[in-house]
């Protein structure tokens, strides 16, 4: 696995910017990701400014392995490479001794599964117009990442970040711990049986571990059902194996209660067998936004431009 690694690394060959250990101060825990931990920080410097730039600092736990580290530092060499307002922003390296820290935009609002979760209790009449507006984030970032042959292979509500920047709240794809490079060919070979997740997972890549961005829009499927059904975990009650045999027979995730046919449509559509029926980033996107429109003019005004 390292050798897949460092062929990787050439694939994406970059420079990533490192900072220096004196300009950033870590301070409070935000969360712990898959591996290691994020903390609240400050980064002295940035752009020449008067005023520290709150940042989010990723840590590596001091004891792990080699492949760990490897896989953190490729998340580095991905990320740097990745500029988009719906990818969280990375801003650099600090290497020092044997510590790794990596250094991204703050997202204050935290991860989109919590916040999906939170609003179950707050609102009881949520509005399916914000619930397509964070779907349409991700997809935004998704099309991104498919124009640029990066297969995130983990998309899920508990990979994506919140940032409450005055009323609008964005959504950013974040952990890019499972994410690879394409290059020449379009598909990525998971090699032995690495941790995955199986009920976000299509068919040809819990069967045959071949990922492409259609086993991406599979994921966003599944995280469309998590954003409609409030942050529940999938196939409820069923084992990775149950899941496993019920979607290769056909099986498929319930309509959540607060979801409309159309959207249901769209997440079925996603979940296609064969991969080439599934849409691609860019018909997700369009096929939302022109849900968004009509539920907007068929509430507020009754001569739809949009034709629903
Ligand atoms: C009510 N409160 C609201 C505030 N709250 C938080 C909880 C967690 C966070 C947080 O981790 N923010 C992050 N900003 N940037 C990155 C983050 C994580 N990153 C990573 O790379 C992490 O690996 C990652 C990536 C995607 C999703 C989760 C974690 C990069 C911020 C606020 C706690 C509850």
């Amino acid at each position: 696995p390292l050798y897949t690694s460092i062929e990787e690394y050439e694939k994406v060959q970059s420079d990533i910017h490192s900072i220096a250990r004196h300009k950033l101060t870590v301070q409070r825990l935000l969360g712990k990701g898959a591996f290691g931990e994020v903390y609240y920080g400050l980064l002295a410097d940035v752009a020449h400014s008067e005023v520290p730039t709150p940042v989010a600092v990723k840590t590596l736990p001091t004891l792990c392995s080699d492949q760990t580290k490897l896989d953190f530092f490729m998340e580095a060499v991905m990320l740097s490479k990745l500029k988009h307002p719906n990818i969280v922003k990375f801003i650099g390296i600090s290497i020092e001794g044997s510590s790794i820290l990596l250094v991204t935009e703050l997202m204050d609002g935290g991860d989109l599964r919590s916040y999906l979760r939170c609003l179950r209790t707050k609102l009881n009449d949520i509005a399916t117009k914000e619930l397509i507006l964070l779907c349409i984030d991700v997809a935004t970032g998704c099309q991104y990442l498919e124009e640029h042959g990066c297969i995130h292979r983990d998309l899920a509500t508990r990979n994506c970040l919140l940032s409450e920047k005055g009323s609008r709240t964005i959504v950013k794809v974040g952990d890019f711990g499972m994410s690879r490079l394409t290059g020449r060919t379009n598909y990525y070979r998971k090699k032995g049986t690495a941790l995955v997740p199986v009920k976000w997972m299509s068919p040809e890549a819990f069967i045959d571990g071949v990922f492409t961005s259609k086993t991406d829009v599979w994921s966003y499927g599944v995280l469309l059902w998590e954003v409609f059904s409030l942050g529940h975990v999938p196939y409820p009650g069923k084992s990775n194996e149950e899941v496993m045999q019920f979607v290769k027979h056909g099986g498929r995730l319930p309509k959540p209660e607060i979801c409309t046919e159309k959207i249901y449509q769209l997440m079925t559509n996603c979940w296609a067998d064969d991969s080439r029926l599934r849409p691609n980033f860019t018909t997700i996107k369009e096929k939302l936004t022109s849900i968004e429109q009509c539920d907007n003019n068929s509430t507020s005004n009754p001569y739809l431009s949009v034709p629903c």
